[in-house]
C-alpha cells in the first residue's frame, strides 16, 4: 500500500470508530487499539506533511452531533486533550510551554481524568439554562432536560458567581451505580451493560428524561469557561466552583514542578482502584489563566493542558478452552477459560466472550494468545487476539448448536445477540436457576439453601420447581451432603417463614422475565392481588406507570402458561402471600381523603418518605408528577424551578413543610 492510500484508509477507519464510540456508544475495538491506530496515523502525517488534511481525526475532536436533539453552537469551543504516556512526553510538553512563555515559573494543577462523556453547562444569573454535549467541539446536542435529572447538578447556584459562564465536566456512572444497574438487569435475566463509560454516555442521549432520572449518573466538574476576568488561576476557579455548589472532586492538587506531577501520577496509578469511579489517567493543567491564554489552543487541544494516560490494565495469556453457561432464562453465555494470569491485583482465569457475534468478530480460537482487559465489569474480557502467534493447525471456533446441558437445539431470535435453550421445563440449569432466584435474598429470602444445596435437592429428585420446596420434609434433606440436624431445622424454618413474605416480593420471586424488583412493586401496588394481575390484558397493563410493551407481553405470556398457573395455585395452597396486606392499621385519619399530593425537594423535620407515609396515614394519595389532578404540592428546599413553575401555572396550592405539619395538627 502506498503512503497516501494508507493514510486515507486509516482516517476512514478511525472515523468509523469515532462514530461507533461517540454516537452509537458501541465501540468495536478497545481504546488501546484505537489509540495505537491514531498514533500511527499521527506519525505518518508528521512524516508526510504533504498529505495534511484539517479534517483528519488527528486534527478534530472525535464526536459529532446526533439528529435526536436540538443542535447548539458552543459559545466557547470544546476541545479534546493531548495524550501522553511517559515522563519524557511530559518533559517535552513543558519544554514546548516554556518556548512560548519564556523561562518563567509554571505551576500546574493535577486532576484525575474522569472516564465518561463531556458536558458543557451554561449558567446565567445563577440559573442553569443549557447543557450541551461536546459533539464535534463546535456544536453539540442540547441535553438540558436529561442533565437536569442529575441530582449533583445544581439548578440554582449559591454564593458569588459570575453572571454568565459555562462549566465543563464529565458525566459518569460510579462503579457502585453501574453495578446496581447491572444487578437489576441480571435479576430479570437480561444481559448486563458492558462498561460504565459507554453506559453513562448512552444514558445522556436517551430521549426520555424520566428514564435518565432512574440512572445513577453523576456530574464531576473541572473547568469554568468564559469568566476569566473573575479568576487568576485555575485552582481558584475550581475552589470557586465548589463554593457555587458544583461537585468538583477534591483530589486535584496544585503543584510547583513536574517532579510533583510525577508523584501525583505515581500515587494515583496505584490508588485509582480505591476511587468510587473509573479514571483512565491524570490531566495536568497550567494553573495561571494568563499563561493559559498566552498558550492558546491547537485545532484539537488546548496547549495548556495534557492528559497522562495510565497503562491499560491488559495482559496476554492463552485461551485454553471455551465453555458455555446456561442461565435461568435459558440464555447461553460463552466463557473463555484462560491460563491463569495476574491482572489488576487479581488472578484471572476466566473472561467473558459475550455471544456468538463477539467470538466471530474477534476470531478467537482455542490455543490463541489473547489480550485480556479489566474495565468496569466484574469479569474481565478478551479484547483481541495475537494473530502472529497462531499455529497453522488452529481451527475456527464453531459456536455450539445444542444446549450443553440438555441437548436441545438452541434458538436465536431475530435482533437478539444471545442464543437460548428453549427447553424451559426440563433443562436443569434453567430449573435450578429459577429456584435459586426464588429463594434469593431480595425474593423469598430462604436461608440455608445455597446454590449447591438446590442442585443437590434437584439431583436427588426432591424438587423440580419452586413449589416443591414447600413439600420438603426434614427427613428428606437430612441425608444430603453437609446437612446436619441444625441446618435442616433452619432450612425448614426458613421455608415456613417465607410464607409471610410480602406479595410484591413473591411476585418478583416468580421470575417473570423483565419483572424486576421495582416493576414487581409497581404491579403489586397497582393490582393489589395476583388474580387481578392475571386478568389484566395487554392494553390495561401498558397503562400502568412504567410498564411498557416488553414487560406487558412477558407478563401475559407467563400467565398464559398452564405450568405456571399450576405452580401459582400450589403456592396459594401453601399459604404464600398473593395479595397486599390491607394497611388500614396505619391510617390515623381521613383528613386528606380524595387528595392527590406531590412531594418534592428536601425537608428538615421529616424525610421525604416519611412525608409520603404521613399522606397515606391521613388518607391521601401520593402522585408521582404534577398534573391537573394534583391537589397540593408539598415543597421542600431545592424543589426544581420547573416543577414550581408548573404548579403555579396550574394554580395548585403549594405547602411548605411547616404548612404540612400545621395541617396534620389542625
Ligand atoms: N474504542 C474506540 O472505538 C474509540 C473511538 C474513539 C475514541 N476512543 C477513546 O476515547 C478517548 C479519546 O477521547 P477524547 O477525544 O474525548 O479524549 P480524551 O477522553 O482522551 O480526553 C479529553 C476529554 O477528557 C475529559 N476529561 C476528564 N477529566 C478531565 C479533567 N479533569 N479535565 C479536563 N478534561 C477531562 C474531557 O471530557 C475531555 O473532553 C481515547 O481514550 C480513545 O481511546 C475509543
Ligand atoms: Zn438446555
Amino acid at each position: 500500500m502506498d503512503i497516501s492510500t494508507e493514510i486515507v484508509s486509516l482516517r476512514n477507519e478511525l472515523n468509523q470508530h469515532n462514530y461507533n464510540y461517540y454516537v452509537l456508544d458501541n465501540p468495536t475495538i478497545s481504546d488501546f487499539e484505537f489509540d495505537q491506530k491514531l498514533k500511527k496515523l499521527q506519525e505518518l502525517e508528521e512524516k508526510h506533511p504533504e498529505f495534511f488534511d484539517e479534517n483528519s481525526p488527528t486534527q478534530r475532536v472525535g464526536g459529532s452531533i446526533t439528529k435526536n436533539f436540538n443542535t447548539v453552537v458552543h459559545e466557547n469551543r470544546m476541545f479534546s486533550l493531548e495524550n501522553s504516556y511517559s515522563q519524557e512526553d511530559l518533559i517535552d510538553w513543558e519544554k514546548r510551554i516554556q518556548k512560548v512563555l519564556g523561562n518563567v515559573a509554571v505551576e500546574y494543577v493535577c486532576e484525575l481524568k474522569y472516564d465518561g462523556a463531556s458536558i458543557s453547562i451554561t449558567y446565567e444569573n445563577g440559573k442553569l439554562v443549557r447543557a450541551v454535549t461536546r459533539g464535534d467541539g463546535f456544536q453539540g446536542d442540547d441535553v438540558t432536560n436529561n442533565i437536569k435529572t442529575i441530582k449533583s447538578v445544581p439548578l440554582q447556584l449559591k454564593g458569588n458567581y459570575p453572571p454568565k459562564f459555562d462549566i465543563r465536566g464529565e458525566i459518569i456512572l460510579t462503579l457502585a451505580g453501574f453495578e446496581k444497574m447491572n444487578m437489576e438487569l441480571v435479576d430479570i435475566g437480561e444481559t448486563p451493560y458492558s462498561n460504565p463509560r459507554n453506559t453513562a454516555s448512552g444514558s445522556l442521549k436517551l430521549q426520555n428524561s424520566a428514564e435518565v432520572a432512574k440512572r445513577p449518573l453523576e456530574c464531576l466538574l473541572y473547568n469554568i469557561v468564559g469568566a476569566n476576568n473573575y479568576f487568576n488561576t485555575h485552582a481558584n476557579s475550581l475552589e470557586a466552583a465548589r463554593s457555587f455548589g458544583f461537585k468538583v472532586p477534591n483530589q486535584s492538587k496544585l503543584v510547583k514542578s513536574l517532579d510533583e506531577v510525577f508523584q501525583f501520577i505515581n500515587y494515583w496509578d496505584t490508588h485509582r482502584h480505591d476511587l468510587p469511579y473509573e479514571t483512565d489517567g491524570v490531566v495536568i493543567k497550567v494553573n495561571d489563566l494568563f499563561q493559559q491564554e498566552e498558550l492558546g489552543n491547537t485545532a484539537k487541544n488546548p496547549r495548556w493542558a495534557i492528559a497522562y494516560k495510565f497503562k491499560a490494565e491488559q495482559v496476554s495469556t492463552v485461551l485454553e478452552s471455551i465453555s458455555y453457561q446456561v442461565g435461568r432464562t435459558g440464555a447461553i453465555t460463552p466463557v473463555a477459560n484462560l491460563k491463569p494470569v495476574q491482572l489488576a491485583g487479581t488472578i484471572v482465569k476466566r473472561a467473558s466472550l459475550h455471544n456468538a457475534d463477539q467470538i466471530e468478530k474477534l476470531d478467537v480460537r482455542v490455543g490463541d494468545s489473547v489480550f485480556v482487559e479489566k474495565g468496569g465489569e466484574i469479569i474481565p474480557k478478551i479484547i483481541g487476539v495475537d494473530f502472529t502467534g497462531r499455529s497453522a493447525d488452529s481451527v475456527k471456533t464453531e459456536y455450539i448448536a445444542d444446549c450443553p446441558e440438555c441437548g436441545t437445539v438452541l434458538v436465536r431470535k431475530p435482533g437478539e445477540a444471545q442464543h437460548y435453550c428453549p427447553n424451559f421445563y426440563e433443562c436443569p440449569p434453567q430449573i435450578i436457576g429459577r429456584i435459586e432466584h426464588f429463594i434469593s435474598r431480595k425474593a423469598m429470602d430462604i436461608d440455608g439453601l445455597g446454590g449447591e444445596t438446590v442442585t443437590l435437592l434437584y439431583k436427588n429428585g426432591l424438587v423440580s420447581n419452586y413449589a416443591d420446596l414447600y413439600e420438603l420434609k426434614k427427613e428428606q434433606v437430612l441425608p444430603l451432603e453437609r446437612m446436619a440436624e441444625k441446618s435442616a431445622d433452619n432450612l425448614m424454618k426458613s421455608i415456613e417463614q417465607s410464607k409471610e413474605i410480602a406479595f410484591e416480593r413473591v411476585l418478583f420471586a416468580l421470575g417473570i422475565r423483565f419483572v424486576g424488583e421495582t416493576v414487581a412493586k409497581k404491579l403489586a401496588k397497582h393490582y393489589k392481588n395476583i388474580d387481578a394481575l392475571m386478568q389484566a390484558d395487554y392494553s390495561e397493563l401498558i397503562n400502568v406507570d412504567e410498564i411498557g410493551d416488553k414487560i406487558a407481553l412477558s407478563i401475559r405470556s407467563f400467565f398464559k402458561d398452564e405450568g405456571n398457573l399450576q405452580l401459582i395455585n400450589r403456592l396459594k395452597d401453601y399459604g404464600l402471600q398473593f395479595a397486599v396486606e390491607a394497611k388500614e392499621s396505619t391510617q390515623v385519619s381521613n383528613k386528606f381523603e380524595g387528595m392527590t399530593m406531590v412531594v418534592s425537594g428536601k425537608f428538615e423535620t421529616f424525610s421525604r418518605d416519611e412525608i409520603k407515609q404521613k399522606i397515606e396515614d391521613y388518607g391521601g394519595k401520593n402522585g408521582s408528577s404534577i398534573t391537573g389532578k394534583t391537589s397540593v404540592v408539598v415543597a421542600g428546599a431545592d424543589m426544581g424551578p420547573a416543577k414550581l413553575e408548573k404548579a403555579t401555572k396550574l394554580g395548585i396550592p403549594i405547602w411548605t413543610e411547616d404548612d404540612f405539619i400545621n395541617q396534620l395538627n389542625n
